[in-house]
C-alpha cells in the first residue's frame, strides 16, 4: 500500500506568488491498482508525483510505503522503491550509453555491482528476448546508443528499464504526451502489458481522455491541489468520454457552490 497522508505543498509561501499545489491531500494506492490522474493545468498532478518520488518535500504530511514512513528519505533512497517515466523521452534513458548498457544499469538499481558484471552473456540474452517482444526491432540494436532511438522506442526502453527490478510503484508522468497518436498507443500497450506482467502498482498522469478511460482501474480528477473525483470499480469500467465530461462538470459545480456558499 502506498499512502499520502494529509499532504500540503505550498510554493513561495507568504509571498504574493504563493501557490498551494497540494491542499491537505490524502490518498491510498492499494497494491496492484493502476490509477490514472487527470486534471487541468496547475491542478497539482506533477507535484503529487514529485512528493511520492521525494523531489518535493511537503510542508505538512507523510508518505508511507508498505507501512514504512519514507517522508524523510531523499530521492536516491526512494529510487529502489519508485520508478518514473517522464514526458520527455530524453529523460528516462542515458543517451550516451547503448541500449544494453542502459538495461544493465537499470537492472543494478539498489545493488552495488559493476556494469560489466551486470552485462554477462546470459543477461544480454535475457534483455534481447525481452525487447523482442515489443516488436520495435530494439533487440537487433542492443549495441546502438539510446540517443539514436526514436521517441517511441526510447519510451518503451524507459518503461522496460523502469519495471526491470519491479518497483513498489511506477509513476508515469504524461509519458506519451510527446508522441504521435499511433506511437502513443504503442507505448500505452507496452505500459499495460508491463504493469499487468509485473502486477505493478501504477500512477499515471494524462491529459488524454481516451487513455483515461481505456487504462487503469481507478480514475482521479484533481482540481486546485485536491482530489475532486475518485472513480473506481464498475463505474470506471463503464466510463465514456461524455460520462467523464459530465462527472467533471458536476465536480466543478460543487466547486462553484463551495465558492458561492
Ligand atoms: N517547482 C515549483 N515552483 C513553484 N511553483 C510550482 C512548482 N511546481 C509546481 N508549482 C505550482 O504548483 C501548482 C501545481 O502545479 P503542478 O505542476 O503540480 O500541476 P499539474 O496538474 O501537474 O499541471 P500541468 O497539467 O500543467 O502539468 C501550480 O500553480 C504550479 O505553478
Amino acid at each position: 500500500m502506498i499512502e499520502l497522508r494529509e499532504i500540503r505543498v505550498v510554493f513561495y509561501a507568504g509571498t504574493p506568488d504563493e501557490r498551494v499545489a497540494l491542499d491537505d491531500l490524502s490518498l491510498q494506492l492499494p497494491e496492484g491498482d493502476f490509477t490514472v490522474v487527470v486534471g487541468t493545468n496547475g491542478a497539482g498532478k506533477s507535484t503529487l508525483l514529485n512528493v511520492l518520488a521525494g523531489v518535493v518535500r511537503p510542508q505538512v504530511g507523510r508518505v508511507v510505503i508498505d507501512g514504512v514512513d519514507v517522508s524523510a528519505w531523499p530521492v536516491h533512497q526512494r529510487a529502489g522503491l519508485i520508478s518514473r517515466v517522464f514526458q520527455d523521452p530524453m529523460l528516462g534513458t542515458a543517451p550516451g550509453l547503448t541500449i544494453e548498457e542502459n538495461l544493465a544499469l537499470a537492472s543494478m538499481r539498489g545493488h552495488r555491482r559493476g556494469l560489466r558484471m551486470a552485462l554477462n552473456r546470459e543477461r544480454r540474452e535475457r534483455f534481447r528476448g525481452l525487447l523482442a517482444t515489443f516488436g520495435l526491432g530494439l533487440e537487433s540494436r542492443m549495441g546502438a546508443s539510446a540517443g539514436l532511438l526514436s521517441g517511441g522506442q526510447r519510451q518503451v526502453l524507459a518503461l522496460v528499464m523502469a519495471t526491470l527490478t519491479r518497483p513498489r510503484v511506477l509513476l508515469l508522468d504524461e509519458h506519451t504526451a510527446a508522441l504521435d497518436p499511433r506511437t502513443a498507443q504503442l507505448v500505452m500497450d507496452a505500459t499495460r502489458r508491463l504493469v499487468a506482467e509485473h502486477q505493478l502498482t501504477a500512477l499515471m498522469i494524462t491529459h488524454n481522455m481516451s487513455h483515461a478511460i481505456e487504462f487503469g482501474n481507478r480514475l482521479l480528477m484533481m482540481e486546485a491541489g485536491k482530489v475532486k473525483l475518485d472513480i473506481g470499480g464498475e463505474e470506471k469500467k463503464r466510463l465514456t468520454i461524455p460520462g467523464i465530461v459530465r462527472r467533471f462538470g458536476e465536480a466543478n459545480d460543487e466547486i462553484l457552490l463551495q465558492a458561492t456558499a
